[in-house]
């Protein structure tokens, strides 16, 4: 565990301004002594005291919704311009907006002749009637996915719909991204980033929707009833038995999106098309994620935090 008091001047000390239940999912024991090993001390933040009564920090490293919160980080910074805030709130604030979230991913270009990396075709959308203007200005057909166009961290934010046909768009809870459905074979890979670090998983996704569901479904499949919807297929656990995208492409999108976006810490599904093995889908890019689902998550942050340490590599 951290010592709050008597710790060794020569310690790196990195406050944590998360959410309860982050900081309990985060944080565990075993990320806090690996990093101690390496003379960095992980405090979370107390978000009920004033940041400077807490001092001394090194670096901060923040995921929390509120207004007034930014708003005390702002004058914070404002009045200790020397210690880092990881990552500043402007370029958090893009990831918050299902639209925005997506701005930089064609600006990389990211494309040769063995993959491209693109966005689903999707439009936004504040009642029904643009919806379906929406759908037709980008030239989308049934079936789409619809998306709360707010990705604040609110649990209504991860409601998501399968929408397949004009009738599904009356029940959506507007403003909604509609978008593409790709179908990628059940596998979603989550490119998760940490600075200069970056690694892959491969997690379960949606499972693919056939010619014959396309034609049987009606209206909106809220999301976690999918699998329960008569005619949908069994799928493999965590996408088992699909292939991983290529290194190269793993690393390239982690760094030019690290860079474009300005953030250091994030992760993004991507997925690939089913019907066109080259083409990649970024879908969603999250801010500070579930790092601790990933194997040795201890090694991969404090990695990460030895590069702040060291004023390396932050962005
Ligand atoms: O809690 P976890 O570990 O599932 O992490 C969530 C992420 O899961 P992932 O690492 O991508 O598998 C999750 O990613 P998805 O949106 O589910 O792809 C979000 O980042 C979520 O944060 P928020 O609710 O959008 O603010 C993350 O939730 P918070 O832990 O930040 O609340
Ligand atoms: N365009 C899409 N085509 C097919 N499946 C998708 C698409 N977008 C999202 N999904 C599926 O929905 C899941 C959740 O969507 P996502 O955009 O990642 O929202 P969240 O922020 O709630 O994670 C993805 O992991 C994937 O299984
Ligand atoms: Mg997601
Ligand atoms: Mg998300």
């Amino acid at each position: 565990m951290s010592e709050i008091g008597g710790q060794s001047p020569s310690r790196h000390r990195v406050g944590f301004a998360l959410e309860p239940k982050k900081v309990q999912s985060f944080l565990q024991n075993s990320l806090i002594d690996h990093a101690k090993n390496h003379a960095i001390e992980l405090i979370p933040i107390d978000l009920t005291t004033a940041i400077h009564q807490q001092l001394p920090f090194h670096s901060i490293i923040h995921k929390l919704h509120s207004p007034q919160w930014t708003q005390q980080l702002r004058h914070f910074s404002l009045h200790n311009p020397s210690i880092p805030i990881i990552d500043p709130p402007d370029a958090v604030d893009r990831l918050h907006d299902r639209v925005t979230m997506l701005d930089s991913v064609p600006k990389l270009s990211l494309q040769n002749d063995v993959v491209s990396v693109s966005v689903p075709k999707q439009a936004v959308a504040n009642d029904e009637r643009t919806a379906i203007e929406g759908l037709d200005s980008v030239n989308l057909r049934f079936p789409v996915i619809a998306k709360p166009l707010a990705a604040d961290g609110s649990a209504s934010s991860h409601n998501l719909c399968l929408v397949f046909d004009r009738e599904g768009l009356k029940s959506l809870n507007y403003p909604v991204v509609v978008q593409e459905f790709v179908n990628h074979g059940g596998a979603v890979f989550k490119i998760y980033v940490a600075g200069r670090h970056v690694t892959c998983v491969r997690r379960k996704s949606l499972a693919d929707i056939t010619e014959e569901e396309i034609k049987n479904l009606k209206g909106a499949v809220p999301f976690s009833q999918v699998s329960n919807v008569k005619g949908s297929r069994e799928q493999e656990e965590e996408g088992d038995g699909v292939e991983m995208p290529p290194e190269g492409l793993v690393s390239e999108l982690g760094r030019g999106l690290r860079e474009a976006l300005g953030l250091n810490l994030f992760n993004v599904d991507v997925i690939r098309d089913a019907n066109d093995e080259k083409r990649y889908l970024v879908i969603d890019i999250n801010y500070f994620p579930g790092y601790a689902k990933l194997p040795c998550y201890e090694t991969f942050f404090t990695n990460f935090l030895l590069d702040v340490v060291h004023g390396k590599n932050t962005v």
